[in-house]
């Protein structure tokens, strides 16, 4: 985590505070996680896709100018319906020389090395400086090992260039993806279009985010490819990728799960009801648990062919439970838990600490400036609730932590979230969208 910036004088945006019981009905963009893998699966098609209900955010507008770059065909439109925003993608023959920005996108950052090792010349990948820190070892070394040139000038880590040779050979490979699953998709996702596909085996401690690794195969055998995992009657921590064509597809992206959280706290927090859009039947998105996370710190959900509606019961409790599986959540559990009527322990997640920012230690930080009693531990957070004050809660350039802030912002007054604009990363109009949830003007600070 970086420190506070001192100068210059940060934007500062009120926080809404909530007077009463929220009742909303919210549309939640499309999933960046599932937008960014479609993106990056009908890039490599044999034949043009669509994507209805794309989520336009920093990060996926970010993989889609690396992919134009690359010489890929990215349409943004309405569909052949009329309705809502689709965009069409036509794969077309990737190029190099290219430059990718990454921002700080663990997707563009991970899903898109495999890619360009496929191009035909030299690829420059670079992004914030935040990206530099976040772990990349993993795609690195297994590139290498699948026959890739890339020069990193042994830092194993961005900036670096990827010299693609027009061709990959692929192959077996071990890694070690404990520090981020987004390794092991990163791999099968450009498989099929490897000369020999390939056999990636886990070799490290816990693997994180596993829902993750699961929308990949998903999304992987919704295109035609041929995908054998550990969960399908497989080898423990082994995934193989046959080589094969890809299909286009006409595909239309789910709500972003992780996005609703805010939306569902704020009816846990306030004692309300909050319905959430077209909350998918099934789905691998790991904000699906807060259904049972959620329910368990205070209140019920119903899921009905408008959404999922969450109805808070006026308590909030504290919880013990392993995000390991759902790591993204966190900040938002953290910031319910704060404001909970018993301690909280959130564990396995201490891959947290090389996310965005690093999570512990910037939610200890937070929530105890503003009152709390949060401790970091070896692989999470243990949370006392305390009453609260008002004060300027910092967000490290972290979406998660402007919409935790955000939360602990609607039990309590004065607080001031900090470039809350971060939210762009995957969820441009989450200050617009919380005023009207609350029916209150939207407050100034939120546009800088
Ligand atoms: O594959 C993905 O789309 C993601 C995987 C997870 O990454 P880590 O396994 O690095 O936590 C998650 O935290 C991130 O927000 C999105
Ligand atoms: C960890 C996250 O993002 P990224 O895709 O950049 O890893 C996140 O969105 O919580």
């Amino acid at each position: 985590m970086t420190e506070a910036p001192a100068h210059p004088a940060p934007a500062l945006w009120p926080a809404p505070y909530a007077t009463g019981a929220v009742e909303a009905t919210v549309t939640v963009p499309g999933s960046k996680s599932v937008t960014n893998r479609a993106l990056v699966l009908a890039a490599l098609a044999a034949e043009p896709g669509w994507l209805r209900r794309p989520l336009r955010s920093r990060d996926s507008l970010l993989m889609a100018e690396a992919l134009r770059a690359l010489g890929v065909g990215i349409e943004e439109g309405v569909g052949p319906d009329g309705e809502g925003e689709a965009w069409r993608v036509i794969p077309a023959g990737l190029h190099g020389p290219a430059t990718v920005d990454v921002g700080n996108a663990g997707t563009v950052m991970r899903f898109l090395p495999p890619v360009a090792a496929l191009a035909d010349g030299p690829v420059r990948f670079d992004g914030d400086p935040r990206s530099y820190e976040r772990p990349l070892h993993g795609v690195i070394d297994a590139l290498r090992a699948l026959g890739a040139r890339i020069d990193d000038d042994g830092r194993g880590s961005l900036p670096m260039t990827v010299h693609g040779g027009g061709a990959l050979d692929g192959g077996s490979v071990e890694i070690d993806a404990s520090s981020s699953s987004q390794f092991v998709s990163a791999l099968l996702l450009s498989a099929p279009r490897f000369n020999q596909g390939v056999e990636v085996r886990h070799v490290g401690g816990r693997l994180p985010s596993m829902p993750h690794i699961r929308m990949t195969v998903d999304m992987l055998r919704a295109v035609g490819a041929q995908v054998d995992e550990p969960e399908t009657g497989g080898e423990p921590n082994v995934w193989r990728v046959t080589s094969s064509a890809l299909l286009g597809r006409d595909l239309v992206i789910e709500p972003d799960l992780s996005n609703a959280q805010p939306f569902l706290a704020a009816a846990l927090i306030t004692g309300g009801r909050v319905t959430v859009r077209d909350w998918p039947e099934r789905t691998t998105q790991p904000g699906d648990a807060l259904r049972r996370i959620f329910t368990e710190m205070g209140g019920a959900c119903e899921l009905t062919d408008l959404g999922l509606t969450f109805t808070g019961s006026g308590r909030i409790h504290g919880i013990d439970v392993d995000l390991s599986e759902v790591g993204e959540l966190t900040p938002g559990i953290a910031a319910v838990a704060a404001l909970a009527d018993s301690p909280s322990t959130l564990r396995g997640v201490a891959h947290l600490r090389l996310h965005e920012t690093d999570r512990l230690a910037a939610l200890t930080r937070e929530i105890n400036g503003l009152g709390g009693d949060v401790t970091e531990t070896e692989d999470g957070l243990h949370i006392r609730p305390r009453t609260l004050h008002g004060g300027v809660f910092h967000t490290y350039d972290d979406h998660r932590m402007a919409t935790a802030g955000s939360i602990i912002g609607l039990a309590v007054k004065g607080v001031d979230i900090e470039n809350v604009a971060t939210t762009a990363k995957t969820l441009p109009d989450f200050p617009a969208m919380w005023a009207a949830m609350l029916g209150v003007p939207e407050t100034a600070g939120a546009e800088s």
